[in-house]
């Protein structure tokens, strides 16, 4: 009898729920959902390519529907859509899924990445603040220090004969940077081989990123999250480790910060937290320093490795950007005879390729899931969003589609320097709005003067003679090609 009822329970709960989801919210149409699971078999793989094709589908390829288990989610592919929602509407999409992983990463979403629309205005505040408060200066020292540092570790590779992997020494550069500029931590010699300590540190984020795989369906589903959180009690998150490192660090500023003369970025997300609110320092400052790392280092790493790999594959662009580089150097030298940001006005193809490939491959395919926190509508009144529902940005699609781009898969930089696709505002991989990217300068900094070196400085060969690399990307948390080394071959 027990047994009876309980199979009676499920299966009316199974009813309609696949009622809710394929019979609710129907002015929006989406790919049939099936219960429990919604839609999320539909995109588990190669989800930009399922959205690229969905856009062809629903809503005259504006957006589609999908239920990611309890989660209604409403992927945008349109990029006039997509500002009518990030820009005009941004006050009911400020706030982040309240996943268990964000939950747990974001100490209750009091990060910056995770912050809920309880933190999330307080929080970006006291970042740019602190951004803007210290000497940009340094900022660009730092990356100028440590593209000397790398090129230099470049060189001697391509003296050795050895191939230069890209992915862990680009992490390398990028994890330097960003621990320079936030703890004041850089690791002497990180290319050589770092020190048990800092391998520690390295190890951390490599793990976190490989464990922050999208759409998992513990994030979705309300009945799992408990066992989720207790799992991770018992167990330990992938996060923890990153976490207590930054609360060593944390720990070790408190003890000895002036809160008049910040030495970096933590002490001045230290100092401003002070200045307008003592009480939950700790338990916000270690979750905004955390995530600041965990923006930084993987989205600027997989655009190096792009494009590198797609100068490789195309030796006669790097021919051109070569002599584009080495001019501007010719007419305004300086001592370390490194380009630098002074020389980005001056190099138009670079910063249009730069462009490309970050329209090609955006880092963030579908930018960071933002949760509506009101109902509105978009369209003139076509479609509504409900309260609740995830908003994801379909770049992938969105980038790569022909209402917007001329032979929109090819790799053109040309595209991006006077023609009317240059001055498109449907290029936006660190998103739009308020809540956009806070590192887009930091990131374009970064790229800029590494990789205007790297080509200044080298031939760029694949590992075996007139091979190519394989540009198939890799889906997870970030996009990003499959792990490659090439030859580099100084310039004299
Ligand atoms: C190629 C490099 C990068 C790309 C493509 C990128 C892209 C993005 C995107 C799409 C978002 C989501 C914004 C939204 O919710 O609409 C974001 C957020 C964010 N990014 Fe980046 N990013 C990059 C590099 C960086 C760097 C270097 C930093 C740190 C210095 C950084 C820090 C952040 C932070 C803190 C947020 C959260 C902002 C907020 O929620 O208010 N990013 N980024």
């Amino acid at each position: 009898m027990i047994f009876l009822l309980i199979v009676l329970i499920i299966s009316i709960y199974l009813i309609c729920d696949y009622y809710i989801k394929n019979y609710w919210y129907k002015d929006i149409q989406g790919p049939r959902s099936i219960p429990i699971l919604g839609s999320l078999l539909h995109i588990k793989d190669d989800a930009h390519l399922v959205f690229q094709r969905d856009s062809k589908i629903y809503n005259d390829g504006k957006l589609a529907k999908y239920w990611f288990c309890d989660v209604i989610t409403i992927a945008l592919f349109d990029a006039d859509l997509t500002r009518e929602v990030f820009i005009k509407n941004h006050e009911y999409v400020n706030s982040r899924v309240k996943s268990p992983t964000l939950n747990l990463i974001g100490n209750r979403f009091r990060g910056i990445v995770t912050a809920d629309e309880n933190y999330w205005q307080f929080h970006r505040d006291i970042l740019m603040k602190s951004f803007t408060g210290r000497k940009i200066k340094t900022l660009t020292n730092s990356i100028e220090k440590e593209t000397i540092e790398i090129i230099s570790f470049m060189k001697f590779i391509s003296k050795s004969g050895q191939l230069f992997s890209t992915r862990s020494n680009f992490m390398n550069f990028n994890s330097n940077i960003i621990f320079d500029y936030v703890f004041s931590r850089r690791i002497e010699n990180i290319y050589e081989g770092a020190n048990e300590e800092q391998l520690k540190v390295l190890k951390a984020i490599r793990d976190l990123f490989e464990f922050l795989a999208l759409f998992e369906i513990q994030n979705y589903t309300k009945i799992l999250q408990p066992f989720y959180f207790i799992y991770s009690k018992i167990f330990g998150h992938p996060s923890d480790p990153l976490k207590k490192i930054i609360y060593k660090y944390y720990k070790e500023h408190c003890e000895t910060i002036d809160i008049d003369n910040p030495r970096d970025v933590l002490d001045s997300i230290i100092s401003e937290y002070r200045k307008v609110n003592g009480k939950e320092e700790e338990s916000s400052v270690i979750p905004i320093t955390n995530e600041l790392i965990l923006a930084a280092v993987e989205t600027n790493s997989t655009t190096m490795e792009w494009f590198t790999l797609e100068l490789c594959n195309r030796q006669e662009y790097q021919v051109k950007l070569y002599n584009e580089l080495s001019k501007v150097l010719k007419q305004s030298p300086n001592e370390s005879n490194l380009i630098n940001l002074s020389h980005r006005p001056l190099t138009p193809l670079f910063n249009a390729t730069l462009k490309e490939v970050l329209r090609l491959y955006p880092p963030v395919p579908f930018g960071v899931s933002r949760l509506t926190i009101k109902e509105f509508k978009i369209d003139n009144g076509r479609f509504t969003i409900p309260k609740g529902s995830q908003i994801i940005q379909s770049l992938y699609s969105m980038f790569r589609d022909e209402k917007h781009w001329s032979s929109p898969n090819e790799f053109k930089p040309e595209r991006h320097i006077n023609n009317n696709e240059s001055q498109s505002n449907n290029w936006f991989p660190y998103s739009i709005g308020v809540r956009n990217c806070v590192g887009m300068g930091f990131s374009q900094d970064e790229l800029y003067i590494l990789l205007a070196n790297l080509v200044l400085n080298f031939q760029i060969l694949p590992p075996f003679e007139n091979s190519k690399i394989n540009d198939t990307p890799i889906f997870g948390f970030s996009f990003r090609p499959n792990e490659f080394k090439v030859n580099l071959k100084l310039r004299q």
